[in-house]
């Protein structure tokens, strides 16, 4: 019989930073115990996460050159090459094209395992020879198990309205709580529906819930970055739904940071406040707000009274976040605000003792790193598994505060900001806040325990070699 005593995985994750990264991260705990790993990656990108590889005896870059598609600038690779993510089927498009590509390597470089994402046909190449097929999924299994099933993409008939995903599948756990408002329900709407003509065309024209779909339905496995302790129902709602082996690949906690160094500016300006009073506010590499929303939520922060470091991409239609900034701004809020346009080192920030309160969109990174953090969330989500990130840490783990929008437009004010900020700054005051205060002391302490991430990727490790039986 085949020795199992190690695996040669190949990783081809979707063309996002956002899933590239953690694919990284699963690939470096998987190299720990041993196993070697192929990881696909657009040939320029492999710079911007190179340094993220901690084992490179054993985790091998291999590049993909990523063929151009009309409309994409030139040279792009990823949805954070392009301005909007209008443009973002596009980046579907060229993934399509490198089929081929992929088809090759897999013959050639004959891995055990190949762990996929959005690029739905990989079980359809890797069957016939014999390699098994592990979507392994970045986002929770609670956005998974509330989108899934819920259009029939075999019927061209079927209607897909708001109305389609507005309340929990009947027998979803904690689902009132779930449900989803209005104006989040028209971004399933449009993940359900092909992009229009001229994306690109053939396969880059499946809608990405379709895709998700058909991923979920061919793969010999599903893996996910999540734990029971955290997400238990919804992972057992999975189980129920699929009758295919689940892995779970437990947090997958990021490695430290190599550079122990903050910026000078920050540490500076940081260091002027006391412990735990400053508002962090960062949205993730792919978030652009409206103008009228910037200048809500920086009036928030105006208005909490609390000293403030938000990083924010300009607005739609300015150039720079100075130029957006509210009226009189800068002069009332002095030394007490930054707002920074540019890439910050957020990991550092998080750690840093004066950071008392952090305001993120929920992204899959970020809120592992909040949960590991010492400062309180608060949470106003943009999209897709964001929404449910945020219903989990507010209604669920009772960890965190979601900034209350309207249920039409989701617009949010400054004192809707200013509510969600002060209710887990001044927890000593209510007992919603002493509540939300332990539960997230709680949640970061089972996270750090020592013998949770191990336990899961031992486990891991140990249930991929099953596949191979
Ligand atoms: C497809 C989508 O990718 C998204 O990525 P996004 O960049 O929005 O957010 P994060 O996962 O928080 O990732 C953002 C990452 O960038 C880091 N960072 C951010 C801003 C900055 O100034 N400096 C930093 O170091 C941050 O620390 C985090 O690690 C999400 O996954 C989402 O769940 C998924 O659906």
């Amino acid at each position: 019989m085949e020795d199992v005593s190690t695996l040669h995985i190949a990783m081809f994750p979707w063309f996002a930073l956002g899933h590239i990264t953690p694919f990284l991260h699963v690939s470096n705990k998987l190299a720990q115990k041993g196993h070697k790993i192929s990881f696909f990656i657009p040939t320029k990108t492999q710079s911007k996460i190179d340094h993220f590889n901690r084992s490179p005896h054993l985790i091998t870059f291999i590049p993909i050159a990523v063929p151009h598609v009309d409309g994409l600038p030139s040279g792009a690779e990823t949805t954070s090459d392009v301005p909007n993510p209008q443009l973002f089927p596009l980046i579907t498009a060229a993934m399509e094209r490198t089929e081929p590509d992929v088809e090759i390597l897999l013959r050639n470089l004959k891995p055990d395992i190949v762990f996929f994402d959005f690029a739905h046909w990989i079980p359809k190449l890797a069957r016939p020879l014999g390699i098994r097929t592990v979507f392994y999924c970045i986002i929770s299994p609670l956005t998974v198990g509330y989108s899934y099933g819920r259009v029939d993409f075999d019927d061209e008939d079927s209607q897909i309205s708001e109305q389609t995903f507005l309340h929990s599948p009947p027998d979803f756990p904690e689902s009132s709580a779930m449900n989803l408002h209005l104006h989040e329900t028209r971004l399933f709407v449009v993940k359900s529906k092909p992009p229009p003509s001229g994306s690109g065309g053939g396969t880059g024209r499946i809608s990405l819930l379709h895709r998700l779909n058909i991923s979920l339905k061919d793969s010999d496995a599903l893996a996910f970055k999540a734990c029971r302790e955290i997400e238990g129902p919804f992972i057992e709602y999975l189980e129920r739904k699929f009758r295919k082996p689940l892995l779970l690949a437990g947090p997958v906690i990021p490695e430290p940071p190599v550079s122990t160094n903050l910026d000078e500016k920050w540490v500076n300006f940081l260091g002027s406040f006391k412990a735990g009073s400053v508002i962090y506010c960062a949205l993730g590499s792919e978030w652009t707000l409206t103008k009228d929303q910037f200048q809500e939520l920086l009036l928030g922060f105006e208005l909490s009274g609390s000293p403030f470091l938000a990083v924010l991409k300009p607005p739609h239609g300015s150039e720079t976040v100075e130029e957006a900034l509210p009226e009189g701004f800068g002069e009332r809020v002095g030394e007490r605000g930054v707002v920074h346009g540019g890439w910050i080192q957020q990991r550092l920030i998080l750690e840093h003792p004066s950071v008392g309160c952090f305001v993120t969109h929920c992204g899959s990174g970020s809120v592992m790193e909040g949960l590991l953090s010492k400062c309180e969330l608060v949470m106003i989500p943009h999209e897709g598994d964001h929404f449910f990130q945020a219903r989990l840490l507010g209604k669920v783990l009772e960890a965190g505060v979601e900034v209350e929008r309207a249920e039409e437009d989701g617009f949010f004010t400054r004192e809707s900001v200013r509510k969600a900020v002060r209710a887990v700054m001044e927890e000593n005051d209510s007992e919603i806040g002493r509540k939300i205060k332990a539960n997230r002391v709680k949640y970061r302490e089972l996270l750090l325990r020592k013998d949770l991430e191990s336990f899961y990727v031992d486990d891991f490790s140990q249930k991929l070699k099953t596949l191979l039986v």
